[in-house]
């Protein structure tokens, strides 16, 4: 059942975050990523300018959507994101509310994603609230206690909490995934959208090449396996 749903849909974005080079975000977009995203966040390995992440983006610019992460970013702050990177979307990674989800989208007109941090059902509750909103929702684990990062931390959460999601909803599925888990969790979710950032490295803040061509790989055959279960369905009804 749950193979049938996520593959009646024929969308599935793939969010790659945490890009510096060039070369990682071509290597990623030309394995399908559909969303890019550049971290604005100081404290993370993985932080860029608007500056330095500029000709990255436009490097892949109209072939994946350039996604800005921002953590309770001030309107100045999020002013020269904007004016130097000139996102498609803004990912909120912090504590944003929901009037403040929606003051960003009424000042930028970007689409936003609001991660949501997920531990137990209420969180699942709470990240609904969103819905309507935000433009997308993101669900990733909770940071581990002592963490400085609000995301970036490589830790899932327990994924049999979406069993509970209606069909409709529309998220991405965040947080610890890599090449050895993203087949389960496709299988296992019926997300109709993934992201991925540190379990693509070598080291903080370093894409590895390697990592991501295997996670790709990983993806397209739970996807495959997923479309020949949905024909075998199909085949069967
Ligand atoms: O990656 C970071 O350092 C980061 C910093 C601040 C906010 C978000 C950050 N990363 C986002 O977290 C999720 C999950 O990452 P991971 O796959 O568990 O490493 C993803 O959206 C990253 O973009």
């Amino acid at each position: 059942m749950r193979l049938r749903k996520l593959m009646s849909n024929d969308r599935f974005d793939i969010k790659i975050c945490g890009l510096k080079t060039a070369e990682a975000a071509e290597r990623a977009v030309a394995r399908g990523a559909t969303h890019i995203g550049f971290i604005f966040f100081a404290k993370s390995p993985r932080h860029v300018t608007a500056e330095a992440a500029r000709p990255v983006a436009d490097a892949i610019r109209g072939r994946a959507k350039i996604v800005a992460v921002t953590v309770d970013a001030t309107d100045a702050e999020l002013d020269t994101i904007v004016a130097g990177l000139v996102p498609d979307m803004l990912q909120l990674h912090g504590r944003e509310s929901l009037e403040r989800v929606a003051a960003v989208k009424a000042r930028y007109g970007l689409q936003v994603i609001k991660a949501l941090s997920i531990r137990d059902a209420a969180d699942l509750d709470t990240a609904l609230a969103y819905r309507g909103t935000a433009d997308r929702l993101l669900f990733d684990a909770k940071p581990p206690k002592g963490s400085e990062l609000p995301g970036g931390n490589g830790v899932s959460f327990d994924w049999r909490l979406l069993d509970a999601l209606d069909d409709g909803v529309d998220y991405m599925l965040s947080g610890g995934l890599d090449a050895e888990n993203v087949g389960a969790a496709i299988r296992s979710t019926r997300t109709p959208a993934i992201d991925a950032s540190s379990g693509l490295e070598s080291a903080p803040g370093v894409k590895d090449p390697a990592r991501i061509e295997a996670f790709f790989d990983a993806v397209a055959a739970a996807r495959s396996l997923a479309q020949a279960h949905r024909q075998t369905a199909n085949q069967g009804a």
